[in-house]
């Protein structure tokens, strides 16, 4: 188990999430990837920590679902690669996201924590902050936010 000076030291942290089957998938979607709570989690407690790597000028983010909007500019032109898990959280409206990303665009990381108390297994969700304008988002959002 990770101590908190062990969290604190390190800069990818990610022993308490895994990787799996979303609990989204259905016969109709196929098999895809979701991040999952390996443990419980507290309402506030971090559930992972990483580095981002900015991708190249000129790269088109609104072409690719795995990569982090990575600037407060819109629109966005700065794009960036998570560590650890976090490419694979999957989305849903705010109200429904037991997560939510502290992005420090300046140092280049983000700390992700729950935003409720969460149970191991459940799946772990953060509301992707381009959902309403990535146009490779454009199916996901309806699907988000289809009662809206
Ligand atoms: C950042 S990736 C998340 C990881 C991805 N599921 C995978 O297997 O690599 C974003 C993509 O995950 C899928 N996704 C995310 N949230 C979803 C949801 N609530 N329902 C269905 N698919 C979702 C969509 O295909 C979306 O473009």
């Amino acid at each position: 188990m990770s101590t908190s000076a062990d969290i604190e030291a390190t800069k990818i942290w990610c022993s308490n999430v895994v990787v799996k089957n979303s609990s989204f998938c259905t016969p109709e979607t196929g098999d895809f990837d979701g991040a999952f709570a390996k443990v419980d989690f507290a309402e506030g407690e971090l559930i992972e920590k990483g580095i981002m790597r900015r991708l190249p000028e000129g790269f088109n983010g609104h072409e690719c679902q795995e990569c982090f909007t990575w600037s407060t500019e819109r629109p966005n032109k700065t794009w960036a690669m998570g560590s650890g898990c976090s490419p694979y959280y999957n989305t849903h409206k705010s109200a429904n996201a037991n997560t939510r990303m502290v992005r420090y665009f300046d140092e280049d990381r983000f700390e992700i924590f729950a935003k409720t108390d969460i149970k191991a297994g459940e799946e772990l969700l953060h509301t992707y902050i381009s959902l309403g304008w990535r146009e490779c988002f454009a199916p996901l959002n309806e699907i988000v936010n289809k009662d809206e």
